[in-house]
C-alpha cells in the first residue's frame, strides 16, 4: 500500500516544496476538491450539531480554519488476499473523514456492534462519511467512531482518497458542555488538539485504543 499524506489547512502549514513535481493540473484539481469538501464538512457539522441538540456552533467553531489534510492511498492487487489486510482495523483520529473510493474498487469494511465486518458498498459518485474519535468525544459518546479496515483485491488495484477534518491546534477536544449538562456524566477527558495529536502519533494504530485513552470511568 502506498499512502501519500498532504497537510492542506491551515495554509501556513503547507509544505509545497516537498512536492515540486506535482503537475499544476493536479494542484488545481486538488485545491478545488479541498474547497468543495471543506464546504461540505462545514454543512455536515452544522447538521450534526442540530441533530445532537448541541448549542449552535459549539463544535463547528473549533473546526473553522482547523487542521485539514488529504491522503491519497493506493492498494496494489494481492494474489493471496486472505493472508493480509490493506489497512489494519482502526478508527480515525479525526472529527470526521470524508472518503472517496476513487476507482470504484471496494474493500472498505466497517465493524458493527456485534463485532462483524460489513462492506461499505460502492455507490456511483457517493462519498463515505466516517465518524472519527474526536466527534465521539465532542458528542460525549452519542456518535460512536466507526472502526474500519480495508481488505485487498486479488486482481484489481484500489485507489481511495480521504479528507480529514479536525479542530484547530489551539482548540480543546472534550465533550460539548451543552451535552454534558443535559446528559451527564462526562465520558471523556478534555485535552488540547496539539496534545491529542502528539499522543496519537506516539501510538501504534490499533482499533479504538486512541479513544480509549481519553475515556473517564464513571
Ligand atoms: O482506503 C480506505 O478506504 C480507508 C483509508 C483509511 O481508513 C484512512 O486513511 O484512515
Ligand atoms: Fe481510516
Amino acid at each position: 500500500m502506498s499512502y501519500s499524506f498532504i497537510s492542506t489547512n491551515p495554509v501556513h502549514l503547507r509544505r509545497p516544496h516537498l512536492l515540486p513535481q506535482l503537475p499544476s493540473s493536479l494542484r488545481d484539481n486538488l485545491e478545488t476538491y479541498i474547497q468543495t469538501l471543506k464546504a461540505l464538512a462545514s454543512g455536515l457539522l452544522g447538521s450534526m450539531e442540530e441533530a445532537l441538540e448541541m448549542e449552535a456552533n459549539e463544535m463547528a467553531a473549533k473546526m473553522d480554519d482547523g487542521l485539514q489534510s488529504v491522503a491519497i492511498i493506493y492498494y496494489p492487487p494481492c494474489p493471496q488476499p486472505e493472508l493480509v489486510l490493506g489497512f489494519t482495523p482502526h478508527s480515525d483520529a479525526t472529527c470526521i473523514t470524508i472518503l472517496s473510493q476513487v476507482n470504484g474498487v471496494g474493500g472498505l469494511q466497517v465493524k458493527t456492534r456485534d463485532g462483524s465486518w460489513v462492506p461499505v458498498n460502492i455507490l456511483p459518485n457517493a462519498l463515505v462519511v466516517l465518524v472519527g474519535d474526536i466527534l465521539e468525544v465532542f458528542s460525549n459518546g452519542l456518535y460512536e467512531s466507526a472502526e474500519h479496515r480495508v481488505t485487498v483485491n486479488p486482481d484489481k488495484e484500489r485507489i481511495s482518497m480521504a479528507f480529514f477534518v479536525n479542530p484547530k491546534l489551539e482548540a480543546e477536544i472534550g465533550p460539548a458542555a451543552s451535552l454534558v449538562m443535559k446528559n451527564p456524566p462526562c465520558r471523556f477527558k478534555t485535552i488540547s488538539t496539539e496534545q491529542y495529536f502528539n499522543n496519537f502519533f506516539g501510538r501504534v494504530l490499533d482499533r479504538k485504543t486512541n479513544l480509549e485513552a481519553l475515556k473517564i470511568d464513571n
